[in-house]
């Protein structure tokens, strides 16, 4: 094999047909199951987008109802998995802890080595709804707190907020999450759906596949981007008493100096989307929703500015996490909880795929270019 026919990074492709999402980096656009993703962040719960990516149509009202009482039903933490998480450090990093969280839930699922599609189903779903006490109860432990019990009045993202703060979010704040859950929600043969697919194409099950999902995720070229993109606004200083304008000069700046230093600027760039993610637009009306409640400018002028800055040198667009980064720090979350947000959304895309994975499964198994040293022998 020639040197020319190795594709570094398995750039441009095709690895399998999916019919679950389709990016589109010409016309910028991402369908979920034929539904242009905007419109779905419009007007659909996430509880309906999830039912959507797992069986190709928009749930009618009372398939949503049975899902719904479903997902309420099952929302508390686990003892096991709360057990599980109670071993882990208070240093360690929340994608450990949401990555063996799944694993104990695996460990724990009486369906775990039923590969039927009603057993993938309801493993799929269980996570889905099993999911936000993790996130919820790890932020509070590592700020001293006790686990606040879900309530069952409040649907999805309501109550994942409710969890996580022990109050109840205001309507907008909700609807933001709701957004950024619907944006997460699923974008083809990532890195971390195409983990998922190589393990679940071994016939292994889907609670490894996951794990291994959330190991790709963590990675700052992929979701952990966004809690990257915090730190960036976080060297920069964020200033509350600072105006938008005065934000965005110095964030203009800090950038250029940042490139000129050849450094690499977490939440800009895309392997697929070259002229700008289909999602950012999206999501930064929902940042500026949040900019406006929470009275927050200057947090605008720093996202401007660096966006200038790196429009203007490199041309380079943001990418979904760049939004969803400052989105989630106004919410409340702790920076380093930014990327198990994105687990919990993702889920979704992951589990969906290892379902589409097993139902045409092949083996996945590239070849590699041998470079090493030449044959020799042992004397
Ligand atoms: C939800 C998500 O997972 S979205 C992705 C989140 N990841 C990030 O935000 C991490 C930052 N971005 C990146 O590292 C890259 O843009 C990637 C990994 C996402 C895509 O990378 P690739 O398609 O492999 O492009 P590649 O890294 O080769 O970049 C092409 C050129 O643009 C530059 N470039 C790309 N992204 C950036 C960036 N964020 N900051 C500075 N320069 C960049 C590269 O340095 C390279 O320049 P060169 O040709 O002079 O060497
Ligand atoms: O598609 C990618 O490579 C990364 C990404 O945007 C996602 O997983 O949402």
């Amino acid at each position: 094999m020639s040197e020319e026919e190795v594709r570094k990074g398995l750039a441009g492709v095709i690895a399998d047909y999916t019919a679950i999402s389709k990016v589109n980096p010409d016309s910028n656009s991402l369908l979920y199951r034929g539904y242009p993703v905007q419109e779905l962040a419009a007007s659909k719960s996430f509880e309906a987008v999830a039912l959507l990516l797992w069986t190709g149509e928009l749930p009618r009202e009372e398939e949503l109802t049975v899902f719904e009482a479903f997902e309420r039903a099952n929302r508390s933490l686990d003892s096991r998995v709360k057990a599980a998480i109670d071993l882990l450090p208070l240093d360690c990093h929340p994608m450990d802890v949401g990555r063996t969280a799944v694993s104990v839930m695996g460990a724990n699922h009486a369906l775990a080595q039923d590969s039927s599609p009603e057993a993938e189903l309801d493993k799929a779903q269980s996570l889905f709804a099993q999911f936000p006490a993790v996130v919820a109860y790890d932020q509070r432990r590592r700020r001293g707190l006790g686990i606040v019990q879900p309530r069952t009045d409040l649907d999805y993202s309501a109550n994942f907020l409710w969890m996580t703060f022990g109050e109840e979010a205001a309507p907008e704040v909700v609807d933001a999450f709701r957004v950024s859950m619907v944006l997460y929600a699923e974008h083809s043969f990532n890195a971390s759906t195409f983990t998922a697919r190589v393990i679940t194409s071994t016939l292994s099950d889907l609670h490894s596949a996951v794990t291994g999902a959330i190991g790709a995720l963590k990675g700052p070229l992929h979701g952990g981007a966004n809690e990257a993109v915090m730190h960036t606004f976080e060297e920069l200083g964020i200033r509350s008493d600072e105006s938008r304008e005065e934000a965005a000069t110095r964030a203009k700046a800090w950038m250029e100096d940042a490139l000129a230093a050849k450094k690499k600027i977490m939440g800009f760039g895309h392997r697929v989307y070259k002229n700008g993610d289909s999602r950012v637009p999206t999501m930064k009306a929902a940042l500026e929703r949040m900019i406006t409640h929470y009275k927050r400018p200057e947090m605008m002028g720093l996202y401007d500015g660096l966006e200038e800055a790196m429009g203007e040198a490199k041309a380079i667009k943001p990418n979904l996490d760049y939004p969803a980064g400052p989105t989630y720090h106004l919410m409340g979350f702790d920076t380093d909880m930014f990327t198990p947000l994105f687990i919990a959304s993702r889920i979704t895309g992951w589990t969906a795929h290892i379902m589409e994975q097993r139902a045409a499964n092949a083996l996945i198994r590239p070849l590699s270019a041998y470079n090493g040293v030449a044959e020799r022998h042992v004397a």
